[in-house]
C-alpha cells in the first residue's frame, strides 16, 4: 500500500512525459497546416489512460500536458506582443483536450461496469466502444477546436477547408483513442510489456514489408495484412494494437516524406486516406482479435466442462463397478464377481497343475438369530463373519458372500490339508466371537463349513461348488460348528481334531 502511494507521483510524472511525447510525436510525424493538426492524435489515448488511472490527478495531467504540447505551436510572428493571447489559447486548447479525455474515460468506465470482462471479449461490443469511448468524445471536442482556431485565424475560413479540417481532426482524435484504448486492460494488469515481448518477432516482421512498400514497390502494403491477421489470431488484442500503432506511425512518416503510393496525391488527401486505412484495418483486426478471444474462451470452457464431466463419469463408473461387484451389506465381493475370479483361478490351476480349494460356509441357525435378536442384529452378525473370513485368509485368497447367510472362500495354490487349516481358523474365530444385540444381549454364533479341492476331472467351477455344498450339508448333518471335506481323508482328520 505504502509502495503504491510512493510510486503514485512517479507514475503520474511518467504519464505526463508520455502524454507530451505522444502529442509531440503525433505533431512531428505528420500535420496539416495551417492549424497543426495531427493525423493520429496519440495524446488522446494517453489522456484517457491518465484519467482512468489517476482520476482527478489524471485530469490535471492531461491539462498540463496539453498546454505544454499545444502552446508552442500557437506562436505566430512576434510572441512577445501576443504572449497573453497565446497563454489564453494554450489554456483553452488544454481545457478542450481535458474535456475530451474525461468524457472518454467516463464512457469507458460506464461500459466496463456494464459489461465487465465481456467488454474486451465480445466482438459485438466493439462498435459500442468505438462509438462511446473513441468517436463521441472526439465529436464533442472537434467543433470547439474548429471554432476556436477560426476565431484565432489559425485555419482558413472557407467552407471546404473547414470541412476537411473538421474531418481530419475528428478522425485523428478518434484513431488516437481507437489505437490505444484496447491496450488499457493490459496496462492496468501490468501485462502490456509481456504481451509486447510475446509478439516481438511478429511485430518486427511488419517493418520490412512496410519499408519495401515505400521504397521499392508501392503495393506491398497488402503484404502486412496476412501478417496482421496472424498476429490478431495468435496474440489477440494487445499485439494487434501494437502492430497497428507501428503500421500507422510508419505509414504517416513515409508518406509525409514523399514515399509510397499515397504521397503521389495531394498530401492532405494522402493523410486522410491513411486515416481511413487505419480505421478499416483496425476495425477488421480488432474484431478478429476479439472473435478469436471468444473462441479461445469457449474452447477453454468446453474443455473444463468435458474434463469435469469425464471425471464425474469416471467416478460414477467406479461407483457402478463397485455396486455391480460388491455385496452391499458385507462389502465383500458378490457372488458374480467371485465366480469370475474363481473360474479364472481354476483355469490357471489346471494349466499349471496347481492345487486349489473352495470353502462353503453357512451360519448355523441363523433364522433363530434373526427371530430372537431382530434382522438388524442378524445383519451385523453377517458383517462380522465377513470380516472374520477376510482376516483369516491370505492375499491371493478371496472371500465372497454367496447369498443369504452363506459365504464362499477361494483358496488358490492350496491343497486339502492347507484348506482344512484355514477352515478351522475361520470356524474357531467365528465360534469365539461375542456378538451383541441391540438390547446389549451377548451371544455366540457358529458356522458349518464344507471344503473341496480341485480334482483332475473338474472342468468348471460348478463341480467344486456342488462338492463343497454337499460337504457343508454333511457338516450341518453332523451337528453343525464343524468342517466336512468332500474327501474321506479330511473327514477323518477333522473328526480326529474335533475329538482331541
Ligand atoms: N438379517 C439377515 N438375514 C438374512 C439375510 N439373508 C438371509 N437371511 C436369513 O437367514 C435365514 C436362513 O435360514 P435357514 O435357511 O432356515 O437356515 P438357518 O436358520 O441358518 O439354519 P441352518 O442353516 O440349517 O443352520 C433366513 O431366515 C433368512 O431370512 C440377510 O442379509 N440379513
Amino acid at each position: 500500500m505504502k509502495k503504491e502511494n510512493n510510486s503514485h507521483p512517479i507514475q503520474a510524472g511518467l504519464f505526463l512525459v508520455l502524454y507530451v511525447l505522444a502529442g509531440e510525436l503525433s505533431i512531428q510525424l505528420g500535420t496539416i497546416n495551417p492549424g497543426n493538426m495531427a493525423i493520429v492524435w496519440l495524446a488522446a489515448g494517453i489522456g484517457l489512460f491518465s484519467v482512468l488511472r489517476f482520476q482527478k490527478l489524471g485530469i490535471a495531467l492531461v491539462f498540463i500536458g496539453s498546454f505544454i504540447i499545444n502552446t508552442p505551436h500557437l506562436f505566430q510572428g512576434d510572441w512577445r506582443a501576443q504572449i497573453g493571447l497565446i497563454a489564453l489559447s494554450g489554456l483553452l486548447f488544454a481545457s478542450i483536450d481535458t474535456l475530451q479525455s474525461s468524457f472518454a474515460a467516463q464512457s469507458y468506465l460506464r461500459l466496463e461496469k456494464e459489461y465487465s470482462t465481456k467488454l474486451w471479449t465480445q466482438p459485438s461490443l466493439l462498435p459500442k466502444v468505438w462509438l462511446h469511448v473513441c468517436f463521441i468524445p472526439a465529436l464533442i471536442s472537434m467543433p470547439l477546436f474548429i471554432i476556436f482556431m477560426l476565431a484565432r485565424g489559425l485555419i482558413p475560413s472557407d467552407i471546404n477547408s473547414i470541412i476537411l479540417r473538421a474531418t481530419i481532426l475528428l478522425l485523428a482524435d478518434t484513431s488516437g483513442l481507437l489505437l490505444l484504448t484496447p491496450l488499457y486492460p493490459y496496462l492496468k494488469a501490468g501485462t502490456l510489456f509481456a504481451e509486447f515481448r510475446r509478439s516481438f518477432w511478429y511485430l518486427l516482421a511488419i517493418i520490412p514489408p512496410i519499408l519495401l512498400n515505400f521504397f521499392v514497390l508501392d503495393r506491398v502494403l497488402a503484404l502486412i495484412l496476412p501478417l496482421m491477421i496472424v498476429i490478431a489470431v495468435q496474440f489477440r488484442m494487445a499485439a494487434t494494437n501494437l502492430g497497428l500503432l507501428i503500421i500507422t506511425q510508419l505509414c504517416i512518416f513515409f508518406t509525409v516524406q514523399g514515399y509510397g503510393d499515397w504521397a503521389k496525391q495531394n498530401l492532405v488527401v494522402s493523410l486522410l486516406q491513411i486515416q481511413i486505412f487505419v480505421f478499416s484495418v483496425s476495425l477488421a483486426l480488432q474484431y478478429l482479435a476479439q472473435a478469436q478471444t471468444q473462441i479461445m474462451l469457449h474452447r477453454e470452457q468446453l474443455e473444463t466442462e468435458v474434463q469435469s464431466r469425464t471425471e464425474s463419469l469416471a467416478a460414477l463408473n467406479a461407483e457402478l463397478t463397485t455396486l455391480a461387484t460388491t455385496d452391499e451389506l458385507t462389502r465383500l465381493p458378490n457372488r458374480r464377481e467371485w465366480q469370475v475370479k474363481a473360474s479364472q483361478a481354476i483355469l490357471q490351476a489346471r494349466r499349471y497343475q496347481q492345487a486349489l480349494s473352495v470353502m462353503m460356509i453357512d451360519v448355523d441357525h441363523f433364522k433363530h438369530i434373526n427371530d430372537r435378536y431382530g434382522h438388524l442384529t442378524g445383519d451385523s452378525v453377517l458383517k462380522t463373519i465377513a470380516q472374520i473370513c477376510q482376516q483369516n485368509i491370505r492375499g491371493p485368497d478371496s472371500a465372497a458372500r454367496w447369498g443369504g447367510e452363506e459365504f464362499v472362500i477361494l483358496l488358490p495354490e492350496t491343497d486339502q490339508t492347507q484348506a482344512l487349516i484355514v477352515a478351522e481358523k475361520v470356524r474357531l474365530a467365528v465360534a469365539q466371537y461375542v456378538h451383541s444385540s441391540l438390547e446389549h444381549e451377548t451371544f455366540h454364533v457358529t458356522v458349518s463349513l464344507g471344503i473341496t479341492s480341485l480334482l483332475p476331472g473338474d472342468t468348471t467351477l460348478d463341480n467344486l461348488i456342488s462338492r463343497a455344498d454337499q460337504a457343508m450339508y454333511q457338516a450341518k448333518a453332523a451337528g453343525r460348528n464343524c468342517i466336512k471335506s468332500s474327501e474321506t481323508l479330511s473327514t477323518n482328520y477333522l473328526q480326529r481334531n474335533k475329538t482331541s
